[in-house]
């Protein structure tokens, strides 16, 4: 693994990685942009189409600040401040001057050029694409800077061994016995008693989430501050709904319309809502509306009208009454009028801006539990905040970097993930060391006091567990008995039906909770523009298993098709629109379970080629999801070129 002499020599390192990541993921946008129509991509959230651009004067350093306003509003998007984007009149090619952007509201988003804006930007109908996610690569680089502020963490980073023999005690007994396993309680004691670090390593199914929810419950109940965070929105929500649910309060900060609308209600948007200082500031923002209106019966003193002249020699000649330069007194005092009112409106605005700035700052304080994105732990909101402990889950889906945005906003850190599972998606190639997460290294290092593992898995039928369990976890998981012997006979509704095709109706209905259907016919295609891979063969075997499955009482939200390759994926889906099945690629099930699943692994092709089906933590992520019964269909004699696959196969057939 990975050892650094000294902060500098990790920030170089790390620096030249995120750069080349930045790079990518502007050509993955100019590609996306080349390959859907503007409406495809505006649906995505990645561009804003008809937009109206004018000159919004120059800003900070001198940039040229030019707003885009949209009457009808803003449609919902991923572009945040900081973002880099680039305007066009119908598709961009890339080559166009880039702005960064500044601010965004309901109706408008306003963006700066370091240069003078090309003219095309003070149209109509214009179209803002995102070029890049600007704003987590510089947080990344941030809080790498930041560590040279945080030594504990910088030895831990450095993998100063010494550090790892410092003793951790159990001091602080807790009882959760009715509600955890002993190994979970025990790892909640652990964590709870760590000095600085300690990582909780979850498999599949073993209730990593719910422990880590129960050690921010003792957290809380230690009167610690807490920051909670995760890769993505929903495995935020995820959490959240669990601490919800052990009555922990909370406070999420992000997008609202990003968020579960069940768990609206704890969003920093919502409590703003009855804050009694941000209700005074939506008084003010009302009353500067309405001074805007007032202000345009007046001339404006902006460019060409004012002359040259300060409002203060605008305020002065309006009361002499007479004309100046070729300024009549009329349109003097009309002039004078628009400045009061201006200074009015400016005075309104930063009393508003200071309320809602204090409704925010003591929404904050009194959280204990502030819940976001990895990424968004380095907004402006938190900028001060210091927390007394960090935790991250599925930590081994973020990049080290990314981690480190939450992690140097604390001063003990909790990490709770699964190496085994899919790591950090990593558009370029030569970024690929970012792969490697944070969780990954410290758990090559880290001695057996700052790390355990989850044992009992709450999910799986002991045989569905099994190949992952020998491969992946070298035996060390067990099935809790509520599921060990599940099986789809158990499922209140479920009543076995005959099915046309007698081979189908066996693999619904036999006793056996993991079965291979061989495909042997089944052709892999691809499409000429397309690297992704599908195979209309196994779509149609798919269909068949989902009718016999629906066919005996199966409800649809039981059923989860997966498959590797996202050309498969969305013919699957239009295939079986109106049967509302879950339907997605294993990145997309990660976290998720079902009653079924049904993998269709698509490649078929006399080499033995197998793709990205080689990395093994995608294939443990999709045997790893069903809880009464696995179906997977595929080419044996494509897939057994390869051991594990191999092995695999045999094993069933064995059975
Ligand atoms: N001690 C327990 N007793 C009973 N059920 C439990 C226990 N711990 C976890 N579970 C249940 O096991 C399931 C999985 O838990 P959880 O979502 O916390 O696991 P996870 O390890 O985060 O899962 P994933 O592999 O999807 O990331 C949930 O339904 C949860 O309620």
């Amino acid at each position: 693994m990975k050892r650094f002499q000294d902060i500098a020599q990790y920030k170089k390192y790390f620096s030249s990685l995120i750069q080349k990541e930045r790079k990518a993921e502007m050509e993955f946008h100019l590609n996306e942009i080349q390959l859907l129509s503007a409406r495809q991509r505006e649906a995505k959230g990645r561009a804003i189409l008809t937009l109206t651009g004018r000159d919004a004067g120059t800003g900070i350093g001198g940039v040229y600040l030019v707003k885009l306003v949209r009457g009808s509003g803003l449609p919902d998007n991923e572009i945040s401040n900081g973002d880099v984007v680039i305007i066009s009149k119908e598709k961009p090619i890339g080559n166009e001057e880039q702005a960064t952007v500044v601010s965004k509201t309901k109706r408008s988003i306003t963006i700066a050029y370091n240069k003078v804006p090309p003219y095309l930007v003070f149209g109509r109908n214009l179209r803002l694409d995102l070029y890049s996610n600007d704003i987590t690569f510089q947080r990344m680089l941030d809080a790498i800077s930041s560590l040279e502020k945080l030594p504990k963490l910088q030895d831990f980073i450095k993998s100063n061994i010494d550090l790892f023999l410092e003793e951790q005690n159990l001091k602080t007994p807790i009882n959760y016995t009715k509600v955890l396993n002993t190994k979970q309680e025990l790892i909640v004691q652990k964590a709870l008693n760590s000095n600085d670090i300690f990582l909780i390593h979850g498999p599949p199914g073993t209730g990593k989430t719910t422990t880590l929810s129960y050690l921010i419950k003792s957290f809380f109940k230690e009167d610690k501050k807490v920051l909670v965070t995760a890769p993505s929105n929903t495995a935020v929500d995820n959490i959240l709904e669990k601490l919800q649910s052990l009555e922990v309060p909370s406070t999420r900060i992000g997008n609202p319309v990003r968020m579960d609308e069940n768990l609206l209600n704890l969003s920093l948007d919502v409590q703003l809502q009855d804050h009694p200082d941000y209700q005074q500031a939506n008084g003010i923002w009302n009353k500067i509306q309405l001074l805007k209106k007032e202000q345009e019966d007046y001339v404006p003193a902006t460019g060409q009208n004012r002359r040259g002249l300060s409002d203060q020699k605008i305020i002065q000649l309006a009361s002499s009454k007479k004309p100046y330069r070729g300024i009549q007194s009329g349109k003097l005092r009309k002039m004078a009028k628009w400045i009061k009112i201006q200074q009015d409106i400016n005075k309104n605005f930063e009393e508003a801006q200071a309320l809602q700035e204090a409704a925010i700052e003591s929404i904050l304080e009194k959280s204990a539990i502030i819940c976001t994105t990895n990424s968004s732990a380095g907004s402006e909101l938190l900028k001060d905040i210091i927390f007394d402990v960090v935790c991250i889950d599925e930590a081994t889906q973020s990049t080290e970097p990314e981690a480190l945005i939450p992690l140097v906003k604390g001063r003990k850190w909790i990490l709770a993930g699964d190496h085994q599972q899919l790591p950090p998606t990593v558009k370029a190639k030569e970024a690929s060391d970012l792969s490697i997460s944070l969780f990954e290294r410290f758990q090559a290092e880290l001695p057996e006091n700052r790390i355990d593992i989850l044992t009992i898995q709450y999910r799986m039928h002991q045989d569905i567990m099994r190949f992952s369990n020998e491969n992946f976890y070298q035996n060390q998981l067990k099935a809790h008995p509520s599921v060990a012997h599940h099986t789809l006979k158990d499922l209140p509704g479920f009543e076995p039906f005959p099915y046309i095709n007698p081979a189908i109706e066996a693999v619904v209905q036999s006793s056996k909770p993991v079965v291979f259907i061989p495909c042997f016919e089944g052709k892999e295609e691809q499409l000429a523009d397309s690297h992704s891979w599908f195979n209309r063969e196994e779509i149609a075997l798919t269909k068949e298993i989902t009718d016999a499955l629906l066919s005996s009482r199966l409800f649809p939200e039981d059923i989860g098709i997966i498959s590797p390759y996202d050309q498969q994926v969305s013919r699957l889906k239009s295939t079986l629109k109106d049967y509302h099945v879950e339907i997605k690629s294993i990145d997309g099930f990660q976290g998720r379970e079902k009653e079924v699943i049904i993998i269709s692994l698509v490649r078929s092709n006399l080499e033995g080629n197998i793709g990205f089906l080689r990395d093994y933590r995608r294939l443990n992520v999709a045997l790893t999801r069903a809880k009464r019964k696995l179906i997977i269909i595929g080419n044996p004699s494509t897939l057994q070129s390869n051991p594990v696959y191999k092995s695999f196969i045999e094993n069933l057939q064995n059975q």
